[in-house]
């Protein structure tokens, strides 16, 4: 299969996912349009991925076989009202938007469409994202293939009940902000020790993609700890600091908030 890609929406999300497309060489610009609000922007996708762009959302809907939604939750329901009566039963609906049902999708543009909803990370980017998946089954088994090989080349797939997804939104959707803010702070750390600002978070960035390599090679988070930490050392002395200041808790409470704001986007857009 070789189908043409479309976004609507072209923000950090949608470049996110033409930057993995394009230089991965999955896709050919010529095979992925764009639409957005802003000509601005549009342009600027333009000039990087030599994608095509358009003003007008149903023009991106013509031309696509598989559709992106990549708009905020909140302008979802004008979008998909505005694009429901140009969307034939073949075309396959990708939404990423945080919080948004698919049986909210169904209600606006008909239960005999084929609906995606997936919950990437902006690591899409680089080619090492995670998206969760999960489809309202009317996709056949060579589109359900075809759209998860074209994730699988920028994220590992998960597949997953779509009950599950307010919490997946909270620590892999919005988990790559909580690890910046960390890699920030650590870098804090090292220039108020004098260390210089670009050493420090050198040295940040070094720690944490080693750190999770050696926890991706099999060893538990726990066990690692344990073999950084000399009795009576500097490690402990650290550690306790951390404890002290609960951030074990602070970083379980930030995504238990970041939940609770997906359930609350999920009761605000049925409202709509
Ligand atoms: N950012 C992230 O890391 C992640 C985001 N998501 C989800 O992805 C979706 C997109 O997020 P993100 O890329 O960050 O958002 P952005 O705001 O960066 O991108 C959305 C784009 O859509 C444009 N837009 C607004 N209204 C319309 C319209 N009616 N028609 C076409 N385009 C329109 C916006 O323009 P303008 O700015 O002028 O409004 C903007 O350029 C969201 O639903 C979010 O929940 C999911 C996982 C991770
Ligand atoms: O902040 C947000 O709402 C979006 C969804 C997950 C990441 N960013």
């Amino acid at each position: 299969m070789n189908l043409r890609v479309g976004f609507i929406g072209g923000g950090n999300m949608a470049e996110a996912f033409i930057s993995a497309f394009v230089d991965g060489e999955l896709l050919l610009p010529s095979q992925i349009s764009v639409s957005d609000v802003l000509k601005e922007r549009l342009d600027y996708l333009k000039e990087k991925y030599g994608v095509k762009t358009y003003l007008c959302n149903l023009q991106v809907v013509t031309e696509s076989d598989v559709i992106f939604l990549a708009v905020k939750p909140q302008v979802m329901t004008t979008v998909l009202k505005e694009v429901a009566g140009s969307l034939y039963p073949s075309q396959i609906v990708v939404s990423m938007a945080a919080g948004y049902p698919i049986r909210k999708i169904e209600e606006i543009i008909g239960d005999d469409k084929k609906v995606v909803r997936i919950m990437p990370n902006i690591l899409v980017k680089i080619r090492k994202g995670v998206v969760a998946y999960c489809d309202n089954k009317r996709l056949l088994d060579e589109e359900r293939k075809y759209v998860k090989e074209l994730l699988s080349t920028c994220s590992e797939v998960f597949d997953l009940d779509e009950k599950l997804f307010d919490a997946v939104t909270a620590l892999a959707g919005s988990g790559p902000a909580f690890v910046f803010l960390i890699l920030e702070a650590l870098s804090d750390g090292g220039v108020k020790l004098g260390l210089p600002r670009d050493v420090a978070l050198k040295l940040a960035t070094q720690v944490l993609i080693g750190s999770a390599e050696m926890v991706r090679a099999g060893e538990h988070p726990e066990v690692l700890k344990d073999k950084v930490t000399s009795p009576a050392g500097t490690t402990i002395a650290g550690l306790s600091a951390l404890e002290e200041n609960r951030t074990r808790f602070a970083l379980i409470k930030a995504l238990e908030e970041a939940c609770k704001r997906s359930v609350e986007i999920t009761k605000l857009v049925e409202g709509m």
